[in-house]
């Protein structure tokens, strides 16, 4: 059996993606800010039809199981990935594919590293949901994730020490490093950051918070980002969201 065939369903699509040097769109959908479940259709199918790979579903405030529910609902219309971005144990369901299995490397707090996992695991296995093994490092700004989170953040311009951190996800086996900047951050990861860790380690980079340029998309993926992340742009402009896809899209290696 190839190792592709031992990773779950969401886990080898991702990988066919990054294989195939196409750069990962997620749609995050923050059910907290989903007034309208019409408009969600509505966004829903224009990020589909633009080529967005997964959805991300998960918010750190206002965030109910009811509400999951709902949203996974109606997201369930599209054959791509819907993945559960978990704040807490309180956000997993069995209406989604897959979860970010996350450990919050850079908490002072051990349940956003270890307790958090440790409370859900059993919930996830029973609910079948696939478990995708995620570090998730908060950068600069951070925003609420930071404070809930308990984070202490990676300086914007200390990719010496964002690399050492990527460097033992890779090590300790996760597949991915969820470099996160903050839920609207005023600016994004440094694609200078991620040139470096790429340059230091193989994990999969995901880059989140505060992307809301085509151009600054262009950036974080050509220094070596496998995934983007964009929430608030969808909420507040999803033409200008659509765009980012696009743009990514035309970066796919041969295109
Ligand atoms: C593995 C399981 C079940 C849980 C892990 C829980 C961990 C490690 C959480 C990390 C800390 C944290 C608070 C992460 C937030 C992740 C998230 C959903 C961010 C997006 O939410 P925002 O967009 O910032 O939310 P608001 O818009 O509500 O501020
Ligand atoms: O909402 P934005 O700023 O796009 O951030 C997305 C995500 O990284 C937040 O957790
Ligand atoms: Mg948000």
């Amino acid at each position: 059996m190839s190792i592709m065939n031992l990773k779950g369903k969401v886990a080898s699509y991702l990988q066919r993606l990054i294989d195939e040097g196409s750069p990962i769109h997620f749609s995050l959908i923050d059910p907290d800010k989903v007034t309208d479940l019409e408009i969600l259709q509505n966004v829903a199918t224009k990020l589909y039809r633009s080529g967005s790979s997964a959805f991300l579903v998960g918010g750190t405030l206002g965030v109910s199981k009811e509400r999951l529910d709902g949203i996974l609902e109606i997201l369930n219309d599209y054959p791509i990935p819907k993945i559960i971005f978990p704040s807490n144990v309180n956000l997993i369901s069995e209406k989604a594919d897959a979860i970010l299995f996350m450990s919050l490397l850079n908490s002072d707090d051990l349940y956003y590293v270890i307790g958090a996992q440790v409370a859900a695991s059993f919930i996830v296995k029973s609910m079948k949901l696939e478990p995708i093994p995620t570090g998730y490092l908060i950068v600069g700004h951070g925003g609420t994730a930071a404070h809930i989170g308990r984070a202490r953040v990676i300086p914007y311009d200390n990719a010496e020490l964002a690399s050492a951190y990527a460097l033992a996800a890779e090590f300790m086996g996760m597949d991915y490093l969820y470099l996160e900047a903050g839920s609207g951050a005023p600016e994004t990861v440094r694609p200078e950051m991620i040139r470096t860790i790429s340059r230091v380690s193989r994990i999969n980079l995901i880059v989140g918070g505060g992307i809301r340029s085509p151009e600054r998309a262009v950036e974080i993926v050509r220094a070596g980002a496998k995934a983007i992340v964009t929430g608030n742009v969808i909420e507040n402009d999803t033409e200008r969201a659509l765009k980012i896809i696009e743009a990514i899209q035309n970066l796919r290696v041969g295109y």
